[in-house]
This record gives structure tokens, sequence and C-alpha cells, in this order.
């Protein structure tokens, strides 16, 4: 296979055997996981099963016990909360860490795409709780992220709030096309998302669902609650 071809298949992270323990405790056990560049994949998991240890690591915000994660470039995180600083405007907020020139302009575009180019001067105080979320995505798409980690940025939002969000991000995912790797509860999340979602257990990909091949989502929805251990029978009368 020629270089070029080799770089474009290049997927946007590639972990092997990934592992992580805190003392005796193996959270992470020899974990494998591919993402391609312009995939949107959702991971689901019981409380407690290592998916924001997972994301934490791709981030390198932790370290690693064992085995490999290769990323061509650093990935950009939005987290639950939006992190912001207080002290900075909305585009400093956007534009940290970009160069100085240009950097106004590039925080500019990236505030509009997420509805906000009006708001540059304005604070993070000021922003309700959808509004914050929207700068912390702008913050990390303005990067040009390879890999784009999202730890349940959507949780803490209103059911209304939330539906907008799933919009915009599927809508800003299709333009920038980042991999992307969503840690969510919400089963309905999940499947509005993502093209390949992923069951976390026992440290490692338990199951993987394809929701977006025709009739799937109903499928894939019944199959994750069981995976999840939501039982469904309703008890005889
Ligand atoms: N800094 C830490 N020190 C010790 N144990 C930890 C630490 N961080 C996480 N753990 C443990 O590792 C396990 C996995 O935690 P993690 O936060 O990754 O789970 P999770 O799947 O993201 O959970 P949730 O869905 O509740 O957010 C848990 O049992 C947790 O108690």
């Amino acid at each position: 296979m020629s270089a070029p071809l080799l770089a474009q298949v290049a997927p946007a992270v590639r972990v092997a055997g990934l592992t992580r323990a805190y003392g005796d405790r193996v959270v992470i056990d020899r974990l494998d996981l591919t993402i391609a560049r312009g995939e949107f994949v959702a991971l689901l998991g019981e409380s407690g099963c290592g998916k924001t240890t997972l994301l934490r690591a791709l981030a390198g915000l932790d370290p690693i016990d064992g085995g490999r994660i290769e990323a061509p470039r650093e990935p950009a995180v939005v987290f639950q909360e939006h992190r912001l600083l207080p002290w900075d405007s909305l585009w400093r907020n956007v534009s940290l860490g970009l160069p100085e020139m240009g950097a106004r302009e590039r925080a500019a575009a990236a505030l509009a795409e997420v509805g906000l180019g009006g708001r540059l001067d304005d604070w993070p105080r000021n922003l309700s709780g959808g509004q914050a979320q929207r700068v912390a995505l702008a913050r990390a798409l303005v990067q040009e992220p390879e890999l784009l980690l999202l730890d349940e940025p959507f949780a803490a939002l209103d059911a209304l709030t939330r539906i907008r969000m799933h919009v915009l991000v599927k809508d800003l995912v299709a333009r920038h096309r980042p991999g992307v790797l969503l840690v969510t509860h919400d089963v309905e999340e999940a499947i509005a998302l993502a093209d390949r979602i992923l069951v976390m257990r026992g440290g490692a990909i338990a199951a993987e669902h394809r929701p977006t091949e025709p009739g799937r989502p109903a499928a894939t929805r019944a199959a994750l609650l069981a995976e999840l251990g939501v039982e469904l029978d309703l008890p005889s009368a």
C-alpha cells in the first residue's frame, strides 16, 4: 500500500492492550479500540465500569499502566461542566492556546458556528448552561482536533436544550470530521448520535452496535438495555 493511501485511512486514535489500575484494582484491562476520523463512537456502561478512566487516559490527563495509545494529535475534550475561565471573555476562552495572530478571528468563526457569533466580548457568567457548553464545544473545535472526547457534556442540561445540543454537535462533527468518543449514560443519546455504540464491561469493550442501519434503532435500544442490566419485563398482574 502506498504512503498516501495509508495516510487516508489513518485513525483518529488507536488503542491496543490499554491497562489502567488504581492500586490493586484493574479498571481497564487490555482494552483495544480504534476510532476512524469522522466516526462518532458512543461509550456506554454501568456506573463505575471505567468510562471516564478510559477517556482521561485518551486525553493524556492520566498515566496508563500498560498498552499503547496512538493519536496523531492532541485530542480536545469537553466535560460535563464547561470549565470556562470566568475572568476571560468568550473569545479569549475559545482562543486559549492559539497563536495570537488571527486568534480573535478564529474564535469569532468558532463562536458563530455554535450560534454565539454576537457574544465575543461577553463573559462566561452571563451564559446559560447550554450556551456555556456551546462555548466549550467552540473551544474544542477551534483546535481542529482529529479526536474529540466528550465526557457526558449534555448530562446537566434540560431535555430540550439537550436535544438542541444533539442537533448542533451532529452538524459540527459532520463539518469538522474529527473522530468522536462520547461517554454517556443515555441510551437514546447514543442512538441519536453515534455511528457505533460500545458497551464497556470488565475493563474492556464487551459489545458493539451500529444503530444507523435501517430498522436498527429499536433493536439496538433493546439490546443495549439488556446489556446494561435494565429489566423491562413488567410483573404480571
Ligand atoms: N482517582 C481514583 N482513585 C481510585 N479509584 C478511582 C479513581 N478514579 C476512579 N476510580 C475507580 O475506578 C472505577 C472506574 O471509575 P470511572 O469514573 O472511570 O467509572 P465510570 O464508568 O466513568 O463511572 P460513572 O458512569 O459513574 O461516571 C470506579 O470504581 C472508581 O471508583
